[in-house]
């Protein structure tokens, strides 16, 4: 409690009732949550087990129970629940499966597999017309809309072909004993509503609730919090307005006025001190987000003295930016002695992360990329975790097309065709199909023999991933389908090589996961599917430079960012400008600006690549708002030439000669 001023105590104290702590960025929210779990263990009389904390991503999740362990006895926060949103609802869907015509073991598809289901039913092949129909169901999920109600409140011929198609979505879900991520919300509040003995019992068993990052809540989560917290309403949720920054997800920033409402005994704290950044970056913070409509009023302030100028630096070209980060960034790391991992870089797509990454590799500077492509999206993971899909679930008909098919096993695709043909007349799936009897005489027995085999494979696996450790029923899986050899036959050489080696780490992790958490082969690979929604796996405390999105950095700090293609175009980014939504985009650049702790560079290109075309561009808007004062340009000014390549080169090469060499 010493380390914590006023406000901060008053919120960690307050536990009458609901409590909104309403504050900007850096001013100790995170830290006000895991120091109330601390309280209400030690001092508010609640055990840890009735206790749920809900983090934005499972990495914040981890973070927050290594935080909490630290403060207080470890035996003490056993029980603990520290979990995102949807790893709380699979909770609930797994233990409640069955009010909701689910088994336990139901799979979780994730986007990808969605897509395909969706494709499947608009039967096209346009990746953008399937994400599109994609991230209107499931805004009509997040917005708590069902099929049912939404063919009824359809209002144009284009809503009626999208709710037929949300309805034929959600039942092939339900027939292959399969729920995509937002089902993981969804079906809890489905669950809450009809069945009031399911929700006491819920209620009683995680009777304090704290939300962190209160700003990005849906209205399906919300509707989740509001039930689950009952007429009691004990919780702590903390938020910023300003960093609402997933209004596309379906958070709606209504949710903290709506919290007002529902809860007229709402407490609201404010916090105003910044205990993360120097007052230069913090002043550069508040100045562009000055630029919006004042939802609630706050300033910010800090202690950490003046700090630098934040550097604003124009480059050529995405490369020549690229580049130029690069070399900053050594010089940098250089002349102050700190470690790769002080430095983040940001943007605002995943797309901007490959030319960065390139120079990066030609500068021998170690980097981790997070919010990226996922470990668990490459095709050789995907392989396996469907045999794992399998085993828990036989009915998930995607992942048996995926596993009978990798690798091939002598049958053949008019045989699959047929099954698939028998399997829909009979409303059972392809695994139950492919051991009816009527079906075996519909295909010659040369065609059943290899079906039957894998049917058998499956059945005999299934049993033993359930009783066995994780790590011996996967190498047995991997021996008996020889999928080392498979791999390089169809991958020669090096990228056979390396994608053997994925599969091997995911074997280890799972084998240490299962050991860790006392789990099974089955519990673990509903536990999968969720890692690969938001991040990747715990890459660990490596000396590497960190790059992400800005909308992966949420939450996080580092001593020093680089906030990259600050251009008209890209943050703001074209659709936002189209739909009116520059203030969430503005939002965006002052979460990315308050990450920073001590010195912040914002770059942009003066030209740029699209569609093979050269075209001059913009800097951002944002960075115009930027206080002058605080801000030194560099790159190219407008009254002499740009800096160019070589000169920059050499300009590192003398500083890395007087300090005895780039070692790393
Ligand atoms: N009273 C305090 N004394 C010292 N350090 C503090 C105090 N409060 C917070 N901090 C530190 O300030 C930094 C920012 O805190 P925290 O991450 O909790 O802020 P936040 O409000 O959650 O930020 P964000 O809005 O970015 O999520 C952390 O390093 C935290 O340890
Ligand atoms: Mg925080």
């Amino acid at each position: 409690m010493h380390s914590m001023n006023p406000p901060q105590r008053a919120a960690v104290k307050h536990l009458d009732g609901p409590l909104l702590v309403l504050a900007g960025a850096g001013s100790g929210k995170t830290r006000v949550i895991t120091h109330k779990i601390a309280y209400l263990i030690e001092q508010g009389g609640y055990q840890a087990r009735n206790i749920a904390a809900i983090t934005f991503t499972n990495k914040a999740a981890r973070e927050m129970q290594e935080r909490v362990s630290s403060l207080i006895d470890p035996a003490k926060s056993r029980g603990l629940t520290v979990t995102t949103f949807h790893s709380l609802g699979l909770m609930i869907v797994r233990q409640e499966a069955q009010h909701l015509g689910y088994k336990p073991q139901f799979s979780i598809l994730d986007a990808a597999d969605s897509a395909k289901l969706i494709s499947d039913q608009i039967a096209t092949t346009d990746k953008q017309e399937i994400r599109k129909v994609q991230s209107q169901i499931s805004r009509l999920k997040n917005d708590w809309i069902g099929p049912d109600r939404a063919l009824v409140e359809a209002q144009s011929d284009g809503e009626l072909r999208l709710a037929r198609i949300y309805r034929a979505y959600q039942d092939t879900l339900q027939a292959y004993q399969a729920v995509d991520f937002d089902d993981l919300i969804r079906l809890p509040v489905e669950l809450f509503e009809h069945h009031s003995e399911v929700l006491f019992k819920w209620q009683n068993r995680l009777s304090y609730l704290l939300v962190d990052e209160y700003q990005d809540t849906n209205t399906c989560q919300y509707r989740l919090l509001k039930l689950l917290t009952g007429w009691r309403g004990m919780f702590t949720a903390v938020g910023d307005d300003d960093q609402s920054i997933y209004a596309w997800r379906g958070a709606n920033l209504d949710n903290l006025r709506l919290l007002q409402e529902d809860f007229p005994k709402l407490e609201v704290i404010k916090l105003e001190q910044n205990y993360r950044s120097t007052v230069r970056i913090l002043k550069a913070a508040n100045a562009v987000i000055a630029h919006n409509t004042k939802l609630f009023e706050k300033q910010l302030w800090s202690e950490l003295g003046i700090g630098d100028p934040i550097q604003v630096v124009e480059a050529k070209d995405e490369e020549h930016e690229a580049e130029l980060v690069a070399m900053r960034l050594l010089a940098h790391k250089f002349e102050h002695r700190t470690n790769f991992s002080d430095y983040a870089i940001l943007y605002r797509g995943n797309h901007q992360s490959r030319i960065i990454e390139q120079q990066l590799r030609n500068h021998k500077i170690p980097y981790v990329l997070s919010g990226g492509q996922s470990f668990f999206d490459r095709a050789e993971i995907k392989d396996v975790l469907a045999y794992l899909r399998l085993f828990a679930n036989e009915d998930d008909d995607p992942a048996f097309i995926r596993a009978i098919t990798t690798p091939k096993r002598g049958v053949g695709n008019v045989t699959l065709e047929k099954l698939g043909n028998y399997a829909a007349r009979r409303k059972v799936s392809l695994f139950e199909g492919l051991f009816e009897i009527a079906f075996e005489h519909e295909v010659g027995a040369a065609q059943y023999a290899p079906l039957k085999m894998f049917g058998d494979f499956i059945n005999r696996m299934q049993d033993r991933a359930r009783r066995e450790p994780a790590g011996a029923v996967l190498r047995e899986l991997l021996h008996a389908i020889d999928f080392e050899t498979w791999l390089y036959d169809s991958e020669p050489g090096k990228a056979g090589e390396t994608k053997w080696k994925n599969v091997l780490d995911l074997v280890g992790w799972l084998e240490r996961k299962g050991e860790e958490d006392g789990k099974n082969l089955i519990e673990l690979t509903q536990t999968i599917a969720l890692i690969t929604m938001l991040e990747g796996r715990d890459e660990g405390e490596m000396d590497a430079v960190k790059l992400s999105t800005l909308h992966a950095s949420k939450g996080l700090e580092y001593p020093h960012v680089f906030l990259v293609g600050c251009e008209e175009g890209i943050l703001p980014h074209r659709e936002s400008l189209d739909n009116g939504m520059v203030e969430e985009e503005r939002r965006l650049m002052y979460v990315g600006i308050t990450r920073a702790q001590r010195s912040l560079t914002i770059s942009y290109c003066s030209k740029r690549k699209r569609a093979g075309e050269w075209q001059i561009v913009e800097p951002s808007r944002f960075i115009a708002e930027l206080p002058e004062d605080e801000i030194r340009m560099s790159g190219r000014k407008k009254d002499g030439p740009a800096v160019t390549r070589a000169e920059g080169k050499a300009k590192l090469q003398n500083l890395l000669a007087g300090l005895g060499g780039n070692k790393s």
